[in-house]
């Protein structure tokens, strides 16, 4: 039986793929020496697979920014725009591929990204392939084929990885009318089989084919698209061995003609969807080999290994040894790299450090687990079993009065006191607001000082009262700043947290935290998502202290900020002992509390984030309405303990909310700011149609790229937002926060967005 890895991090252990790109992007080091830095990453992640038995190592799971961008150049769908680019002196496809990902402003050129959006129901995002009718693809990027050669001159024999043809066509969006883009599968397909040659004739023996729009609801034609490539691939090459792999969900639903799909292997997850294999079993053909994924590729605790054993003997029974590979659910690029390097016992107590595996140990468990299927007589397994038990038995975990508050919450505590209409009146009395109301997300730059500042304060360098001083200073500075430029709701900028979800963590019961944990959210940038271990409860107040701070440094309002209870969950690494409804409920009790808080310290206007909310919605349609039900609960619960004058916003990013438009207005925010930019306004479609009747802040400045848009493109904006909207529900503000960007870029254009809801004042003649 063998041991296959799906991907592993790309990161590096220590975030060096970040600082390299990073110092890349600002000129300081060479594109040699970025690609040097790639290179020692994959080295060391194969050698580490290598070393810890693993028969099945991936190649092609590196990229530099995202590996559905990599798949963008590989059959060079390039957008036009970024044509010019290449023509730059100096400029190669890397610079091209950065463009792409990142936007371009320089030499003359000013080019737009391509969109960012939630791979699954991850915190991962990937760029957005764009589409045209009867696009042509051709070969452009040979990518792969590199990394399997660089691979192979280090002695190792990998198993290339791409994104299979039909869930690349399906990641990307029509950028016209008039087509469907699973209608270009017959132009993409000899892009592939090109690929496949030229990785058949390098040596490649199997190539793993990444399908996860399988665990989707699929519509015939997208169904048929799998049946002509998969077809056509084994008749062009009848020897080459495809492993199609499923994973975020089961594949249960597909198996009536997966069944008959030429292929050697399928991948399925055991993680999501256990109750899948009887039917797998039954319907796969018992020549196809099955990897079976039962370590969790999606979360951080150690795998019970009576379990997997149990799933991985019922597979062997039924097709024997050879024909089952042991597997984690999905690629490992959602977990950080190694649970080695966490040493502190503050954040992290070695008591649940034990429950505990990142990448390397999961590699090491699916070794482990390739050993136990003989005999379980191990100390390997005991050992599991015991920790397993620990968990499950521990005081650390179980909190009576947490859970009893929770049982006990009074009816009503998830409705606000009177409906919009009414809220909305007294608002309108209470903060006496201008038309197009200006606002931001909440975080101002995380300069280097802020981040070196945090950093001296957690190594003892700097004291508490030092670092508070500094962070009070430059929270002053960036009021009195909003107050020049203008802006009518202020925030304090979120300067003392190190992440929106990360800082609740580190403040509430229940929860632990790492020192290197850090996970791929988007290019450079990274997450540690805290790890909820046991029933969560809000010791004290979190934010009440520095709000109160910045609304003292001013006579215009403050927004309070917090995150919501629902992003809070899919942003941290959850308990698997009780439903996420029950872990959800517990954080809104929480953050509910906190809400009250603020509204008591004089706090007129509260945003508590929500941007994990359609990112938690189940890939299946038919599994929506449980999910909604309660998550759209807990934020009602968090919202609504205060009086109709204070006004609640939310905010949401990287989402289409096209399908769930109805109970995003049950969330009954008062103001709901959404992220807008680079699709133009397209979101707002759903809003207009539903008549949405809350106000909606429409973002008009895309901040995930250094790109600083002009006056004109933010008034066009908002002129699109008001031909969906009534006006006097339209907000003006940024797609998201400002933490990633600089100084530089962002007194530019808010000063640019303040003048554009002027000239929307003037036009309409309001104010
Ligand atoms: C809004 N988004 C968020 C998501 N998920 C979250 N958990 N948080 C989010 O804000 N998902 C959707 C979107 C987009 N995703 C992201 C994700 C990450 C960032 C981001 O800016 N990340 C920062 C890291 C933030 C952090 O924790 N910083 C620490 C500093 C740690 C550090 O690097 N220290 C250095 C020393 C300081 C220095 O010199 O820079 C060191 O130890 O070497 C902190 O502030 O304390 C990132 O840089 O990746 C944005 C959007
Ligand atoms: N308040 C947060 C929201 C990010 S989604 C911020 O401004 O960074
Ligand atoms: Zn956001």
């Amino acid at each position: 039986m063998l041991t296959n890895n799906l991907g592993y991090p790309r990161i590096g252990s220590l975030r060096q793929l970040k600082k390299a790109c990073e110092n890349y992007w600002a000129g300081k080091i060479s594109q040699q020496q970025l690609l040097r830095e790639g290179h020692l990453i994959k080295k060391a992640n194969w050698e580490l697979q290598k070393e810890l038995g693993i028969d099945k190592i991936p190649s092609n799971d590196f990229s530099f920014y995202d590996q559905v961008l990599d798949m963008s150049l590989m059959v060079n769908a390039i957008p036009e725009r970024f044509h010019e680019v290449l023509l730059k002196e100096g400029k190669s496809e890397l610079d091209l591929y950065f463009a792409m990902a990142r936007g371009y402003q320089n030499d003359g050129l000013d080019i737009v990204a391509l969109e960012m959006t939630k791979w699954f129901d991850t915190n991962y995002h990937y760029l957005v392939p764009e589409f045209r009718k009867d696009q042509p693809f051709k070969l452009f990027s040979t990518k792969v084929i590199d990394e399997f050669q660089e691979a192979k001159y280090e002695g190792i024999h990998t198993k290339p990885v791409l994104i299979g043809p039909v869930s690349y066509l399906l990641l990307g969006k029509e950028k016209e009318r008039g087509f469907n883009r699973i209608d270009l599968i017959s132009n993409l397909l000899p892009v592939y089989l090109e690929i496949l040659k030229k990785l058949e004739e390098a040596g490649a023996d199997w190539i793993q084919l990444d399908e996860p729009s399988l665990v989707m609801d699929l519509k015939n034609d997208e169904i048929e698209a799998f049946q002509v490539v998969y077809s056509q691939i084994r008749k062009a090459f009848p020897y080459l061995k495809i492993l199609v792999s499923s994973y975020f969900g089961s594949i249960k639903h597909q198996l009536d003609w997966l069944s008959s799909l030429p292929i050697c292997a399928l991948h399925v997850d055991l993680t999501r969807g256990e109750e899948q294999l009887s039917d797998v079993l039954a319907h796969i053909p018992a020549d196809i080999t099955l990897s079976l994924g039962v370590v969790d590729g999606r979360n951080i605790w150690i795998n019970d290994y009576s379990k997997s054993l149990n799933l991985l003997e019922e597979a062997i029974q039924q097709r024997g040894e050879e024909r089952v590979w042991i597997s984690p659910s999905c690629s490992l690029i959602h977990v950080p790299c190694d649970l080695e390097l966490e040493t502190n016992e503050e954040s992290l107590k070695s008591e649940i450090k034990a429950w505990m595996a990142f990448a390397k140990q999961k590699l090491e468990e699916l070794a482990a687990l390739k050993k136990l299927v003989t005999s379980r007589e191990n100390e390997l397994f005991s050992r599991n079993q015991k920790l397993i038990q620990a968990r499950k038995s521990s005081d650390l975990v179980h909190n009576s009065n947490v859970k009893e508050e929770a049982w006990s919450l009074s009816r009503g505590s998830d409705t606000r006191k009177n409906p919009f209409s009414v809220r909305k009146i007294l608002q309108q009395a209470h903060l006496d607001l201008p038309a197009f109301p200006t606002t931001t997300i909440g975080s101002f730059p995380q300069t280097k000082e802020v981040r070196a500042w945090r950093l001296q304060f957690k190594k003892g360098l700097l004291g508490k009262v030092e670092y508070e001083n500094l962070l009070k200073q430059e929270i002053k500075e960036t009021i009195q700043w909003q107050e020049e430029v203008g802006l009518d709701v202020l925030v304090h900028g979120e300067y003392e947290r190190n992440d929106m979800v990360e800082y609740f963590g580190e403040k509430l019961d229940g929860f632990a935290f790492t020192q290197n944990g850090w996970v791929q959210s988007y290019g450079s940038r990274c997450v540690k998502p805290p790890v909820i271990y046991g029933d969560v409860s809000r010791p004290e107040a979190m934010t009440v202290e520095w709000t109160s701070f910045a609304q003292a440094c001013t006579d215009k309002l403050v927004k309070g900020m917090l995150t919501g209870p629902v992003t809070i969950l899919q942003w941290s690494f959850v308990r698997d002992d009780q439903p996420r409804s029950s872990t959800a409920l517990q954080i809104a009790i929480a953050i509910r509390k906190e809400v009250i808080d603020l509204e008591k310290a004089g706090i007129k206007i509260i945003q508590i984030d929500e941007p994990a909310i359609r990112e938690g919605l189940p890939l299946r349609k038919e599994e929506w309405k449980g999910y909604l039900d309660w998550a759209i609960r807990a934020f009602r619960i968090s919202s609504s303990g205060v009086k109709n004058q204070t006004q609640i916003h939310t905010h949401m990013c990287y989402s289409d909310f096209n399908d769930i438009i109805s109970e995003i207005a049950e969330m009954d925010a008062d103001v709901i700011t959404i992220e807008c930019s680079r699709s133009q306004m397209e979101l707002l479609d759903a809003f207009a149609a539903f008549q949405y009747p809350n106000d909606i802040g429409p973002g008009v400045y895309d901040i995930h790229s250094p790109r600083v848009p002009s006056e004109e493109e933010m008034v066009d904006l908002l002129e699109k937002a008001i031909s969906y909207l009534p006006q006097e529900n339209v907000w003006v503000n940024p797609d998201c926060g400002l933490k990633t960007r600089q100084w530089s870029e962002t007194t530019e254009a808010l000063k640019r967005m303040v003048n554009a809801a002027q000239q929307m004042r003037e036009k309409l003649l309001v104010n």
